[in-house]
């Protein structure tokens, strides 16, 4: 347990889960509502000091190990701990972004954006929360069982264990006290409100460094776990009656970048706004659906077999709106297609333009009518597969960000090599 503006010595590991879009991706950005749940696929994040004052970064998912001596980063920008942080920065000064880059982009690195994005989102946070006077290196290193790049927002995963890390270590904010169950994770004390806030400030903060123009949805699900319904500017709240919900997601593993595409749909938003502004508004009118389905769901008044085939007739809408605000891609068509064959429902998931779809699994129980066979699922994977595809089924809806104090023989190298079981096996978070 630490007091708030002490740094916390110990080493840190932390995780974050990624997140399935359900509805509303780049709509959101627009200030429509999406509606977003937490993936058992996480970021993880080991921290720890060191005798020397050399800040070493290991980030193996974007091929990326280099080392800087703390005197030569920029001076820190003033921040205290503890004071209402609005007034900070939003956008990182052009200036400092410019010497940024190139420490980062040395003689012997080839400028890589994936690998120039990750290190300078490090570099502004730790720059932004380092404690004044702090003279001892660190070692971090972040790996994810999620793939990069892919839409299943790994940048906010990624933003997420890095605003925790850096927040705890420089005494911003306090590691929690004690493991809470996970049926708990949603009941908070104003404590925990508070700090998990301050996480999703900060990860925001580093998605702008990462996305250009995020909407926050990815950083509030990986931070506060859960299913829920966002609005940029209003926040979100917990998606009452939320189901679990079976779902296939297929890797296109065609590369893209969100950055790139929300610009997209910005240059057609500014160019068409009369054709775009009503696409947008039945985005709005798709979320709103799938939140009153849910909402009917507890109260008695729909089964799950009606969800499931609204939520299908959704899907199908939600992606053909996307395809006209120019965001899907003919690997993405190919997954529709091949589900489609065996009677399931697909849309992109994320920015699109590639990276995952994700697919609706019928599984209403002791009604054989509607569920989709394993037989069919298999055989959809299957051909999925065949055609160069990476299929997950992974649980949706668990904890957001949490801290684990209990692998003492864990150091940053560990983490480097690790194997997704070998980071699915670490059980004692302690969810903030
Ligand atoms: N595990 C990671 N290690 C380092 N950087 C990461 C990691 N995960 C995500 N990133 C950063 O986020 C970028 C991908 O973000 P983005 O294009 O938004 O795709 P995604 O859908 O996965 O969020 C990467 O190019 C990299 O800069
Ligand atoms: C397209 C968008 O709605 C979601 C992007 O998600 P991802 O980075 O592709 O996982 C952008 C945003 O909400 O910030
Ligand atoms: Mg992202």
């Amino acid at each position: 347990m630490v007091s708030l503006n002490q740094t916390f010595d110990g080493p840190l590991l932390i995780s974050a889960p990624g997140k399935v879009i359900l509805f509303g991706e780049h709509a959101v950005v627009y200030k429509k509502t999406a509606v977003a749940a937490s993936l058992g696929l996480r970021s993880y994040l080991y921290l720890e000091n060191r005798n020397d004052d050399i800040i070493h970064l290991e980030f193996p998912d974007v091929d990326l190990n280099r080392k800087w001596k703390m005197s030569d980063l920029p001076h820190p920008l003033p921040y205290k701990a503890g004071h209402d942080d609005s007034h900070h920065p939003m956008d990182m000064p052009e200036d400092l972004k410019q010497h940024l880059l190139s420490l980062i982009n040395g003689d012997d690195f080839e400028n890589d954006s994936a690998r120039e994005r990750a290190a300078l989102a490090f570099l502004y946070l730790y720059l932004c929360l380092v404690k004044p006077g702090e003279s001892r290196g660190l070692n971090i290193c972040v790996k994810s069982t999620l793939p990069v790049g892919a839409g299943l927002g790994s940048s906010a995963s990624f933003a997420v264990v890095l605003s925790s890390a850096l927040l705890i270590h420089f005494g911003h904010i306090m590691v929690p006290k004690q493991v809470v169950v996970e049926e708990k994770v949603q009941e908070r004390s104003n404590e925990r409100e508070e700090t998990l806030a301050a996480v999703n400030r900060w990860a925001y903060k580093a998605e702008q460094v990462i996305h250009g123009n995020p909407s926050g949805v990815d950083n509030a699900v990986a931070s506060y776990g859960g299913a829920k319904r966002y609005t940029k500017g209003e926040g979100f709240s917990s998606l009452q009656g939320f189901t679990s919900l079976r779902l296939l997601l297929t890797n296109t593993k065609v590369p893209r970048s969100t950055a790139v595409l929300v610009a997209g749909v910005g240059a057609k938003a500014k160019s068409f706004p009369l054709i775009m502004a009503p696409i947008m508004d039945s985005v709005q009118a798709i979320s709103d659906e799938c939140t009153h389905l849910f909402e009917k769901h507890a109260r008695g008044e729909a089964s799950k077999q009606e969800i499931l085939e609204r939520i299908e007739e959704l899907f199908d809408l939600n992606h053909c709106l996307l395809m006209a605000m120019g965001v899907s891609h003919p690997s993405l068509e190919q997954v529709r297609t091949i589900t489609s064959k065996h009677g399931m429902t697909t849309k992109l998931t994320g920015a699109g333009g590639g990276g995952c779809a994700v697919t609706i699994v019928r599984d209403v129980l002791n009604s054989k009518f509607v569920d989709t066979p394993q037989e069919t699922i298999d055989n959809a994977v299957k051909e999925l597969t065949a055609s160069g595809f990476e299929c997950y089924e992974t649980s949706v809806g668990g904890p957001g960000v949490g801290v684990s104090l209990l692998e003492p023989e864990w150091n940053a190298a560990t983490l480097c090599s690790a194997t997704r079981s070998e980071l699915e096996a670490v059980k004692e978070w302690r969810w903030m």
